[in-house]
């Protein structure tokens, strides 16, 4: 039998107490990550803006540019920072997401960057949905007033373990992203995020539950500690959900990195078990369909500049 997942592989979502101090948010993230990598983890994942803190008055300020690719050191400190990381862990590493700005179009992403044990880049993820919110008298985030959009679905092939899909935050929200990925053999959604404390009580385990039980695969959210002295207070709660949609792991509010162990077995017999995968009806709703999807599967360089 074939698996989506290859074989067994323990996750670790750091939930990493970042702030303004970029040199200092690399240094803290890689001691996070050796420190999971230590723990037997082999695919570490960040938060959403791990090197700077979350907020569309941040984003120019901490830009990095990673074009062409790979950048020099002196465009993008913490592309090499992360590269370093996954090399010195020996793990794969779900590089959080970083504020990017590309020179010629003067646009800022929220990017993501993975990378593989051998401190290469596998695979770029660039925001598709961006934080456009506004519930009165809580909270108005408007990522689009200095963000642009990514253009694709992102999934990641980690050839020892299997394909991973990667999205950022608010695209969680979005189901069609991780039916696609589902449809195309993700054994996980990984989704570094910064939820708030408006709709993190609200949303943060349901929208991960959620995925997990549309598409019976692995899903994990990691989110910065939550900080009451920043601009933004981020919901914490990193979380891994199973493929039968229980929480395997949470992280309360504050610094720490919770851990998952991942087995082929448990997708196989949440399939088997209820068989959604052989009972879905494409001849009923064929509009509901990946063949016409933009990938954004190479490293940056190769997607829309
Ligand atoms: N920060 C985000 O992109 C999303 C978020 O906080 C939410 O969906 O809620």
């Amino acid at each position: 039998m074939t698996h989506l997942l290859k074989k067994s592989v323990k996750l670790a979502l750091v939930q990493l107490a970042n702030g303004a101090d970029k040199p200092r948010n690399l240094l803290h993230a890689r001691a996070k990550v050796l420190e999971a990598s230590k723990a037997g983890a082999k695919i570490i994942v960040l938060p959403e803006c791990f090197n700077s803190p979350y907020g569309c008055q941040y984003f120019p300020e901490y830009a990095e540019t990673l074009l062409p690719s790979p950048p020099s050191e002196e465009q993008s400190p913490s592309y090499h920072a992360l590269s370093s990381m996954a090399k010195e862990a020996k793990a794969y590493l779900v590089g959080g997401s970083i504020p990017e700005l590309v020179p010629d179009t003067k646009k800022y992403y929220n990017t993501s960057l993975t990378f593989d044990p051998a401190g290469q880049l596998l695979g770029t993820h660039r925001k598709i949905h961006l934080f456009d919110i506004d519930i009165p008298g809580k909270i108005r985030f408007q990522e689009s007033e200095v963000l642009s959009a990514g253009n694709g679905i992102t999934i990641v092939d980690l050839p020892e373990y299997g394909k991973i899909g990667v999205a950022i935050c608010y695209d969680i929200r979005f189901p069609e992203m991780s039916i696609i990925s589902a449809r195309k053999g993700v054994f996980a959604m990984i989704v570094p995020g910064a939820f708030n404390l408006t709709t993190g009580k609200l949303h943060w385990e349901l929208e991960a539950r959620a995925r997990a039980a549309d598409n019976q695969i692995y899903v994990a959210l990691c989110s910065p500690a939550r900080d009451m002295n920043a601009m933004y207070h981020a919901w914490g709660h990193s979380t891994v959900v199973n493929p039968m949609a229980q929480v395997m792991s949470q992280a309360s509010e504050s610094e720490e990195i919770v851990y998952a162990d991942l087995t082929p077995e448990e997708i196989a017999e949440t399939r088997k078990a209820i068989p959604m995968y052989e009972q879905r009806r494409f001849d009923v709703y064929p509009d509901v369909s990946a063949g016409d999807i933009v990938f954004q599967e190479a490293p940056i360089g190769d997607v829309g500049k």
